[in-house]
């Protein structure tokens, strides 16, 4: 196949290093050509996922152009950019294209997801991929299973094995709605996970806010059309357990450091790589506001995240609510 993703970040690189071992033509695009051709020329991503040797037949680009006559397209610029970066493709992309998207975000202005946003711009259905997949081990070939979601099982089986590997596992599921909303509401809590690291907490509290946290999603996820099931499959708790728990998860970092007294400021300006979980703890607040849905540990993190709580006092705050059966 013909593969070209869109994206070159830690992921975007993980995943056309995934298609690439599986012997597809991979295009990778980015939207600086400085950056590109510093990749192009160093053999590493030395920003996004510095370390790791970049196989020399992936190609590098900044076109959007390039993409023209693609068979396989990944989509995996992170959601703040995710439409306009989309709307430039569109001249380029052809009906019989496979799409899937693999960010794992909300839109901050619609609290779309980022298939939805997707359908508005190419108007049609796209696939989503999502699960426990840090990119730093993807790209190592440390074993990992993910899940590729959407509504046409033939598009996902074609999806499945484009992707299927030796150290990579893809199952299918039709409920592209939950899939993608596990990966993109566990971002938020996981971002409570590192504020419980830095404030010093122990792994009761962890397991407890994980637990509660994997409550309000499956409580979010099914008013907004999610099944309840997926939350306990690959997408759901398999990723919740792996960004709170990770060495390597961006989000479950920036809410160690918050706990540790950091300002959000002061983190988001030394660091270039995303964490979803900070720019859409608000849009989640809000889509359970909308749904008359109980978020209490979401609440605190978009209170921390937007009006500069004290995590100590927020922590004081969720401990402290009224008495409740489980
Ligand atoms: N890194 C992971 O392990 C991982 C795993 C699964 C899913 N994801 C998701 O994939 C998405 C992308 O994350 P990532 O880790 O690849 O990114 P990253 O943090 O490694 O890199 C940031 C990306 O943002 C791009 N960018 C910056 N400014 C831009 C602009 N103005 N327009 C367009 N693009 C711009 C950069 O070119 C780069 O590709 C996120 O939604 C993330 O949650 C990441
Ligand atoms: O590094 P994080 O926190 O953005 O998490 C990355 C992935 O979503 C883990 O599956």
């Amino acid at each position: 196949m013909n593969c070209f993703v869109i994206g070159n970040g830690g992921w975007g690189t993980a995943l056309a290093m995934t298609l690439a071992g599986n012997g597809h033509r991979v295009t990778i695009w980015g939207p600086f050509e400085e950056e590109i051709e510093t990749i192009r020329s160093a053999g590493e991503n030395s920003v996004y996922l510095p370390g790791v040797d970049l196989p020399s037949e992936i190609k590098w680009t900044s076109d959007p152009s390039a993409s023209a006559g693609t068979d396989l397209v990944v989509m995996v610029t992170p959601s703040r950019f995710y439409r306009s970066t989309l709307e430039t493709f569109v001249p380029y992309l052809s009906e019989n294209t496979l799409i899937v998207s693999a960010t794992k975000g909300l839109d901050e202005k619609t609290h779309q997801r980022m298939s939805e946003v997707a359908e508005e711009v190419l108007h049609r259905e796209i696939a989503v991929l999502s699960g426990p997949s840090h990119a730093e081990e993807v790209a190592r070939g440390v074993p990992t299973a993910v899940t590729v979601a959407g509504s046409d099982f033939q598009t996902l089986e074609k999806i499945q094995a484009a992707f299927m590997g030796p150290a990579f596992r893809v199952y299918t599921s039709d409920d592209l709605i939950g899939v993608e909303l596990g990966g993109t509401l566990k971002n938020v809590i996981a971002v409570a996970a590192g504020i419980l690291d830095g404030i010093g907490l122990g792994d009761n509290s962890k397991a407890a806010l994980m637990t509660r946290g994997l409550a309000e999603i499956a409580r979010l996820g099914a008013a907004l059309g999610a099944k309840p099931e997926t939350f306990s499959g690959l997408s759901g708790i398999g990723d919740l357990i792996v960004t709170c728990a990770s060495r390597h998860s961006r989000n479950r970092s920036v809410g160690e450091r918050l706990g540790r007294g950091e300002s959000l400021q002061e983190i988001m300006n030394g660091m270039k790589q995303v964490a979803e979980g900070i720019w859409n703890a608000k849009a989640a607040r809000d889509l359970a506001e909308k749904h008359h849905i109980d978020v209490p540990i979401t609440e605190e993190v978009c209170q921390i995240v937007e009006n500069g709580k004290d995590p100590k006092q927020a922590l004081h705050d969720l401990m402290n609510r009224d008495p409740k059966a489980e």
